[in-house]
């Protein structure tokens, strides 16, 4: 199926541009670790990103996507987690591949290009620096830059508004349930990669407008005479 040509392509970070589930796994388990409960498998802390770095180690704590840990142990392990992730935001993270020549084929679109995670500001800035992407958006909403996050559409709309677009030329490429719940409810088209994270369900499942592979095969799903800039 062919997509619009978008005006604005919104990209999710966690799962979408980043593997960053050994960093965040490592720091989870480390705080675990540190508060003298039992770290967990990998593969269980990729089920719990996408909601946030709070939620993941909240989730962590009680070992339930679903579950709450009391008041008085999140307060403690918070700063823990805080302080590791803020020095190991990229020491095991790398970007997927394909990314780098996506980035490179939307940039002749030329389209606006943003970056929208429910991953805290003071995280997502020194990932994207780290890797070597951040020049790549011109703008970067992060979950903690509006009262609500995705799967709301605020912060895809928010990032609409501020470059003028319409959500019907817009387009945002994401891994999770939230990106495919946000980019309906703003108007958005929405693409996904299969190789996210989407709480180890397959993406599919969410009917988004197309699944892709990799970041450097999103550019041939659009119409090239339609819309653009
Ligand atoms: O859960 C997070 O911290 C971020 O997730 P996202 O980049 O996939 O929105
Ligand atoms: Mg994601």
């Amino acid at each position: 199926m062919m997509l619009r040509r978008p005006k604005l392509i919104l990209i999710d970070l966690d799962g979408t541009l980043v593997d960053s589930v050994p960093d965040l796994a490592w720091c989870a388990n480390e705080t675990l670790i540190r508060l003298g409960m039992a770290p967990h498998d990998e593969s269980a802390v990729r089920c719990w990103v996408g909601n946030g770095v709070d939620r993941l180690l909240e989730r962590a704590l009680v070992n339930d996507i679903d579950g709450m840990p009391d008041l008085e142990l999140r307060a403690r392990a918070i700063p823990i987690f805080y302080e590791l992730y803020a020095e190991h935001t990229a020491t095991r993270s790398r970007l997927y591949p394909g990314v780098e020549a996506g980035l490179d084929a939307f940039a002749t679109l030329g389209c606006r290009i943003g970056c929208v995670t429910n991953k805290a500001e003071r995280f997502t800035l020194p990932l994207l620096e780290k890797l070597g992407i951040l020049g790549r958006f011109e703008l970067v909403v992060s979950g903690d830059k509006l009262p609500e996050r995705k799967p709301s559409p605020r912060p895809l709309l928010y990032a609409a508004e501020h470059f003028r677009v319409a959500p019907e030329d817009s387009t945002m490429i994401g891994d999770s349930r939230s990106d495919v719940a946000a980019a309906r409810a703003a108007g958005f088209q929405i693409v996904c990669v299969s190789y996210g994270y989407n709480h180890g369900v397959d993406i599919r499942e969410e009917r988004p407008d197309a699944v892709v592979d990799s970041m450097d095969e999103v550019v041939a799903l659009f119409e090239l005479d339609t819309a653009g800039p």
